[in-house]
C-alpha cells in the first residue's frame, strides 16, 4: 500500500500551491470577460449553459476518455454523464474509504470561483478571448479542486493517526469536535503566509539587468493570501469533515 504520511500529504498541498498560483497568473492576464459566463452569449446547438460550461463539459468528456478521473485524487464538476475511460485502468492504491468516491464538493468550487474568486483578482474589461479565458479558468479550477479534495487524504491520515480521537466523534456526527480536532492554527498561518510570499517570487517581473522590477506582481500576493484563508483552506476543512462523518468505522 501507498505510504501516504501527514508530512508527504502537507508536502502535496505545498506543491500544489505553484499550480494554484501560476494558474492565478494564467487567469489574471485576461479580463473579465464577462460573456464566458452569460448564458445570452452562447448559442451553441444542442447546448444549454454557459460558455464556461460548454468547455468545461466537453472537456472533462474527453479527460474521462483519457483516464483522467481513474485517479482518486481527481474529482470532476460535471460528473453526470461522463463516458467511462478509454484506456487500460491503471491501478491507483486504495487508501481511501470507499467512501470517498461520493464526496464531492464541485458545485461550491464553481460557484465560489464564480461569485467571489474571480473578482477579487480579474480586471474589469472584454478583449474578446473567450475560448482562451475559458480554458485558463479550466485549468485554475481543476487545481483548486485537487487541492481542496486532497482533504480526503488528510483526513484519512489523521484519522489513522488517531483513531480514538476520531471514532467517538464520527459515531456521534459532532461537527463542531471534528473540525476542531482536524484543524492546525500554525500550519494554516504558514501556508497563507507562504503563498503571499510565493506569489511574491513567481509574479515578478524578471530582466536580465538589474534584477527585478519592483512593485507590481502579476497577480496580487495579498489577494491570494486573502483567497487561501477565506476559500480554499475552508473548503478544505469542508472535505475532510464530510470526508470523515461518511467514513466507515468497524
Ligand atoms: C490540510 C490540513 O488540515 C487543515 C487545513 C489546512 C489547509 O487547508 O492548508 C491546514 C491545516 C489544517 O487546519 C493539514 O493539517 O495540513
Amino acid at each position: 500500500e501507498y505510504n501516504y504520511t501527514l508530512d508527504s500529504a502537507r508536502a502535496s498541498l505545498v506543491r500544489q500551491e505553484d499550480s494554484i498560483i501560476f494558474g492565478l497568473i494564467e487567469r489574471a492576464r485576461f479580463p473579465f470577460n464577462s460573456p464566458t459566463y452569460n448564458q445570452t452569449y452562447t448559442s451553441i446547438p444542442q447546448f444549454h449553459g454557459t460558455f464556461l460550461e460548454f468547455l468545461v463539459r466537453n472537456t472533462e468528456a474527453i479527460q474521462a476518455k483519457a483516464g483522467r478521473y481513474n485517479n482518486p485524487e481527481e474529482n470532476p464538476f460535471f460528473p453526470k454523464d461522463l463516458p467511462p475511460s478509454v484506456v487500460p485502468h491503471y491501478h491507483f492504491p486504495q487508501f481511501l474509504d470507499s467512501a470517498a468516491a461520493k464526496i464531492n464538493l464541485n458545485e461550491v468550487v464553481w460557484k465560489t470561483y464564480l461569485d467571489e474568486l474571480l473578482p477579487m483578482f480579474v480586471a474589469t474589461g472584454d478583449d474578446g478571448n473567450y475560448a482562451q479565458t475559458a480554458a485558463t479558468d479550466l485549468s485554475l479550477l481543476q487545481a483548486v479542486s485537487r487541492r481542496i479534495h486532497y482533504g480526503k487524504f488528510v483526513a484519512e491520515v489523521k484519522f489513522r493517526g488517531s483513531p480514538k480521537d476520531y471514532e467517538p466523534l464520527i459515531r456521534s456526527k459532532d461537527r463542531t469536535a471534528l473540525m476542531k480536532l482536524l484543524t492546525d492554527v500554525s500550519v494554516e498561518k504558514m501556508v497563507v503566509k507562504r503563498v503571499n510570499k510565493k506569489a511574491m517570487v513567481f509574479g515578478q517581473e524578471v530582466s536580465l539587468d538589474g534584477g527585478v522590477k519592483g512593485g507590481k506582481y502579476k497577480v496580487d500576493p495579498s489577494v491570494v493570501s486573502l483567497l487561501y484563508q477565506k476559500w480554499i483552506i475552508p473548503l478544505t476543512k469542508n472535505v475532510q469533515l464530510e470526508y470523515l462523518l461518511s467514513r466507515s468505522l468497524h
